[in-house]
């Protein structure tokens, strides 16, 4: 691998003293591509991810990005990290009463003095950038509608340009497409591959579709019960390996 964009080390996580959910994870991730996170519900895949945007704080560990530990920031150095990294959430997390033009702007929060973001009067190079996103995502005449109109696909491809408009170094997406129905699902998750792609920005997904993992990732990290037990390219993994992380094996 080049130099990593995330390098985590050690990562421990109890929710309750004594009870670890993620049990000292070692994960260095790629500068491109996606890394797609596998494993069963409750084995703190959610939880991984959530530890690295600080949504979680980590009980241990380091989480290294560009210099910094990302486990120690504080105020305004956090705030600074978070700015680079996006998150693309399972139940799109966008604000139903404003706009799709105004959710995609909210990208931009971080970046923006908060006066303008209040008056709503973000800088033309913003406005021109999110129109050029929401055209990227296939919405473009859906600017001006509110979010809670749109469909479940349609709102994720928001969230992917919301992200995107961060102008993120990494991108986070928790359960992108188990909202969806399957062929939009493929959609999303094809687009996302692509915008990223071609921004060069790296993302980690977690996501229960192990095909759509396969068909989409670099590399695949399957974990049970807190824990890293399968870590290589799509076309490695195999029954043995999914039996490990899911557990029996007649489901296969
Ligand atoms: N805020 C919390 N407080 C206490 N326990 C939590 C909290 N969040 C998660 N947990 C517990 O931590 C464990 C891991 O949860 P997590 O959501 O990270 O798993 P996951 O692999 O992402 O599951 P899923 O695939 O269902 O989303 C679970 O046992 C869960 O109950």
């Amino acid at each position: 691998m080049t130099q990593p964009i995330l390098e985590i080390r050690g990562l421990v996580k109890e929710y309750q003293p004594g009870k670890p959910v993620l049990h000292g994870i070692d994960l260095a991730i790629g500068a491109q591509g996606i890394t797609a996170i596998i494993g069963p519900s409750g084995t703190g895949k959610s939880t991984l991810l959530r530890c690295v945007n600080r949504l979680v704080e980590p009980t241990k560990g380091s989480i290294m990005m560009g210099g910094q530990d990302l486990a120690r920031l504080r105020g305004g150095a956090l705030r600074a990290a978070r700015r680079r990294i996006g998150m693309v959430f399972q139940e799109y997390n966008l604000v139903e009463r404003l706009s799709v033009m105004e959710n995609v702007l909210t990208g931009r929060l971080g970046y923006v003095p908060l006066w303008r973001a209040w008056l709503r009067r973000y800088p033309r190079a913003d406005l021109d950038r999110a129109f050029a996103l929401l055209d990227a995502v296939g919405l473009p005449e859906h600017a001006t509608r509110r979010a809670d109109a749109l469909s479940g696909g349609q709102r994720q491809r928001v969230g992917i340009a919301r992200a995107l408009m961060q102008s993120p170094a990494l991108l986070l997406a928790d359960e992108p497409t188990s909202s969806l129905d399957p062929r939009t699902a493929v959609e999303v998750m094809e687009l996302m591959a692509r915008l990223t792609g071609e921004a060069g920005v790296p993302v980690i997904v977690n996501i229960h579709n192990v095909e759509l993992a396969k068909r989409f990732a670099v590399r695949i990290i399957g974990m049970t019960g807190g824990r890293i037990v399968f870590d290589g390219p799509p076309d490695a993994i195999g029954n043995d390996h999914l039996s490990e992380i899911y557990g029996g094996e007649d489901w296969i």
